[in-house]
């Protein structure tokens, strides 16, 4: 697996950069930017999407920018075919959405972040390329949005890792496109439960409910990634591509729909006292729980 271990050189050289830098070599062209390296294997058509915004990987807007358009460029690049999707951060795969960004701002920065995270989920869950994540470390709220949103998920088999929507332990409530891409998944009653009470689940319930494929020691997860991505490939792309958009046009088009309406539900919600409170306090047990 040459594309890991350079990616995991050019973090460790490059990871020090506040400022986008690209490193083309012969045949593997890594951009390291802030949040995000991208590595693609050219002659392979699969490009690796390395989240590295320590320490939790968490989807600010900043973030959910730089992904957004990392992956069109992907998208528009003829030469990639697939994206494996995982973290460079150790047991964390993303920590969901960034809680400060819903915490104590304007109205219109409400709007700007919410559209962004709607962005981010439209860009991915329409892919035309095989999307696949590699889930090496926790993975809650918008961490498994972007994890269900992809083709297939392999996640890490770590008893200390969870996965799935918790957001009403957060008291909020996770809009209709997380419910739906979710239900797509593990089906409505899944949905239903796992959604009211806001659970996460360990690796080995994530499989048994379906929200992920495939569980796998911690160090081959990227290797059983590439090696789900090359069946999925040999498969036409064309024929592969219009069956995604037959299953997922009609979720996406409920979004695309309603788009401005949900920015106006999250700003209404986000803004109430009650709902800032609840943040609030969310943040500050996070912060206990570590001390
Ligand atoms: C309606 C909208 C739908 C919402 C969808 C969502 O995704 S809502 C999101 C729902 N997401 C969740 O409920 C997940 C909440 N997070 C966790 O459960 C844990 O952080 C963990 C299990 C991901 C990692 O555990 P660990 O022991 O390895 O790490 P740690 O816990 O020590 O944290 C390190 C630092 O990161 C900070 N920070 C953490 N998360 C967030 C965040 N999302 N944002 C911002 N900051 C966050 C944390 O405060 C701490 O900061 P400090 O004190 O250094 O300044």
């Amino acid at each position: 697996m040459m594309i890991l271990s350079r990616l995991l050189g050019c973090q460790e050289q490059l990871g020090f950069l506040h400022q986008s830098k690209e490193e083309l070599t012969d045949s593997h062209p890594v951009v390291c930017n802030r949040n995000i390296l991208v590595e693609l294997e050219e002659g392979v058509g699969v490009a690796v999407m390395k989240m590295k915004s320590p320490p939790v990987n968490s989807l600010s807007l900043d973030f959910l920018t730089e992904f957004s358009i990392s992956l069109e460029k992907l998208e528009n690049d003829r030469g990639c075919r697939g994206v494996i999707l995982t973290s460079a951060v150790p047991k964390i795969f993303s920590a969901g959405l960034d809680i400060k960004e819903m915490c104590g701002k304007s109205a219109e920065h409400y709007a700007e972040f919410w559209r962004a995270v709607q962005e981010m989920w439209l860009k991915l869950y329409k892919s035309n390329m095989v999307t696949i994540a590699a889930i090496n470390g926790n993975c809650p709220a918008g961490g498994c949005l972007m994890a269900v949103s992809c083709d297939y998920r392999i996640m890490a088999e770590n008893p200390k890792y969870s996965i799935g929507l918790n957001e009403t332990q957060l008291g909020i409530v996770a809009p209709f496109w997380f419910k739906d891409t979710i239900a797509n998944t593990i089906g409505h009653r899944a949905t239903e439960r796992s959604l009211q009470l806001g659970l996460l689940y360990s690796a080995s319930d994530a499989l048994k409910i379906g929200i992920v494929d495939e569980l796998v020691p911690e160090e081959k997860v990227l290797n059983a990634a590439a090696a789900t991505m090359s069946q999925w490939l040999a498969i036409p792309d064309y024929a592969r591509q219009i069956s995604k958009s037959m299953m997922r046009k009609p979720t996406l088009d409920r979004l695309l729909t309603h788009r401005e309406s949900d920015i106006q539900n999250f700003v209404s919600f986000v803004t109430k006292d009650s709902i800032q409170k609840s943040l609030q306090t969310y943040m500050e047990s996070l912060k206990q729980r570590k001390g």
